[in-house]
């Protein structure tokens, strides 16, 4: 017999410790705490992040979002912030997750790709020798201004579910997912967990409807 968990659910672009202790009480397996960035809604100060995850009770993971690419850099945005887990968002060099682990090793490593066409698979399959997971998002990260996530748009959800197949690592899927798409999304990728930004907000808060519609939308799958 075959187990299939319903997907987690992670809620990104968290802004006050109010909006944390909602997703929370809606059942969010993990928070997403968003650092500076070149471009996205979710941005807030590294303080703020310290305190949201200070006050975000275990299990619930907290994802600190970080767009640093060297590895002391990286180090330095955790230790300003504290979350339990670091989702990286952009493409780090050879040998840096592992500069990261060596230093970091209680402290989970998320690696984002970019899912722009089937090179995703590829840059996938690399990516995973070094992680805990994967973040399948939209976005682009080879423009003058990088895109790197919060974009609102879905992306080819037929190479995240070949990078699913492939990965045999917990694989969380963004991009664009709303109440009313999520089921789908899910249904076609079968993923571990699904993250969502903009689905749940209006004007940039949390809706407590739209949060309420995006959990009952994937519990009943
Ligand atoms: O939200 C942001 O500002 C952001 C900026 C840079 C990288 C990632 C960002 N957010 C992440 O993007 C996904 C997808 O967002 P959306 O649902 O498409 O709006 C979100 O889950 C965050 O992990």
């Amino acid at each position: 017999m075959e187990f299939t968990p319903i997907p987690r659910v992670k809620i990104c672009c968290i802004s006050t410790v109010e909006e944390a202790r909602l997703a929370v009480k809606y059942g969010a397996a993990a928070v997403g705490l968003v650092g500076p960035m070149p471009s996205g809604p979710g941005i807030i100060p590294d303080e703020r992040i310290r305190e949201i995850a200070a006050a975000v009770p275990p299990p619930v993971a907290t994802f600190l979002l970080t767009s640093e690419v060297e590895p002391v850099r990286i180090i330095e945005h955790y230790r300003r912030t504290r979350t339990n887990t670091i989702q990286l968002v952009d493409r780090l060099a050879p040998g840096a997750h592992q500069a990261i682990r060596a230093e970091l090793p209680g402290v989970k490593l998320v690696q984002v790709i970019h899912v722009q066409d089937e090179g995703a698979i590829a840059e996938a399959l690399e990516a995973a020798a070094h992680v805990d997971a994967l973040l399948l998002d939209s976005g682009n990260p080879n423009l003058a201004v990088k895109e790197l996530g919060g974009t609102g748009r879905i992306h080819n959800w037929e190479i995240s579910a070949a990078i699913r197949r492939q990965v045999a690592l917990p694989i969380f899927l963004a991009g664009g997912l709303t109440p009313e798409n999520v089921g789908q999304a899910i249904a076609t990728v079968g993923p571990f967990g699904v993250d969502v930004c903009s689905g749940v907000r209006n004007q940039g808060k949390l809706d407590l409807g739209r949060l309420k519609r995006f959990f009952a939308a994937v519990r009943s799958e």
